[in-house]
């Protein structure tokens, strides 16, 4: 279980303090599947950062009961966009050095996946393409051997049929106790992949919901982001008129 109690973290800079999360309190059981959702800037990134303990935090993380450490941090893994990778090395030069440092890595995974995505294994990162570099991102954080798989808009600049093949393939994979926390802007995209969606809003924890509620009030994922953040539909349109009526 992963259990964020009271989580606050202001970015202090020249101009004073940002205060990007704000009194979080989450609970990720084994085996769910959720998607973190919220505007630019919600804190979508700086939440998962804190909970890999990459940034000074206010308040509580625990890990079945325990702080994230090095004795523990190898239960969690962290895919993103910004990619975090050894851009010299070849796949294969990352399958051995994760050999060698988790005990857990998920040899049998790792190849299935890169022969699936036809990822070639003796090749630089840094001569992939930005969809391949996204690919093999997530292998990583999926072959770890993590229970805690966290990912940071991993999809993006990846074709729609390659992040479905994704969705598919990791369903297929994942066996019952690996939780993934997805945070994504593709809510439509994720809805039949996630069981749980979880809310930000402007450093708050806005909405957490199962896919089965939203199932059982027959509304859609996006129909619920939609009443959370009060969207205005008619937004777009009123200020095109306000232009054009100025105009
Ligand atoms: N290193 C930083 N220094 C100062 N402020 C920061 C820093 N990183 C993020 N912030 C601020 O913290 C808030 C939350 O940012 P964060 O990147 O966590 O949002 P996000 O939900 O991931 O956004 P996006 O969907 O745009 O990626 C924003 O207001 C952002 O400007």
């Amino acid at each position: 279980m992963l259990e964020i109690n009271g989580l606050g973290k202001i970015y202090y800079g020249k101009k004073g303090g940002k205060q990007a999360l704000q009194d979080v309190n989450l609970k990720l059981g084994p085996g769910e599947i959720v998607g973190l959702f919220g505007e630019n800037g919600a804190g979508k990134t700086t939440l998962l950062k804190c909970i890999l303990n990459f940034l000074s935090f206010q308040g509580e993380i625990l890990l079945d009961g325990r702080k994230v450490d090095k004795r523990n941090i190898a239960r969690l893994s962290f895919a993103t966009c910004e990619h975090s990778f050894f851009p010299n090395l070849t796949p294969a030069s990352h399958a051995d050095f994760y050999r060698m440092h988790f005990g857990t890595f998920r040899d049998k995974r790792f190849e299935t996946l890169m022969n699936f995505f036809e990822l070639p294994m003796r090749t630089a990162l840094k001569n992939y393409s930005t969809g391949q570099k996204n690919q093999f991102e997530v292998i990583l954080a999926l072959c770890q051997g993590a229970d805690y798989i966290l990912m940071d808009e991993p999809f993006a600049g990846n074709d729609v049929f390659n992040r479905e093949d994704f969705y598919k393939v990791l369903l297929g994979i994942l066996e019952p106790e690996e939780t993934i926390f997805l945070s994504t802007h593709l809510i439509e995209e994720v809805e039949r992949f996630v069981g749980r969606a979880v809310l930000l809003r402007k450093g708050r924890v806005a909405g957490d919901i199962t896919t089965l509620e939203l199932e059982e009030q027959d509304r859609t994922l996006m129909d619920y982001v939609k009443e959370i953040y009060g969207y205005r539909s008619d937004r777009v349109n009123r200020a095109l008129k306000e232009l054009t009526d100025e105009m």
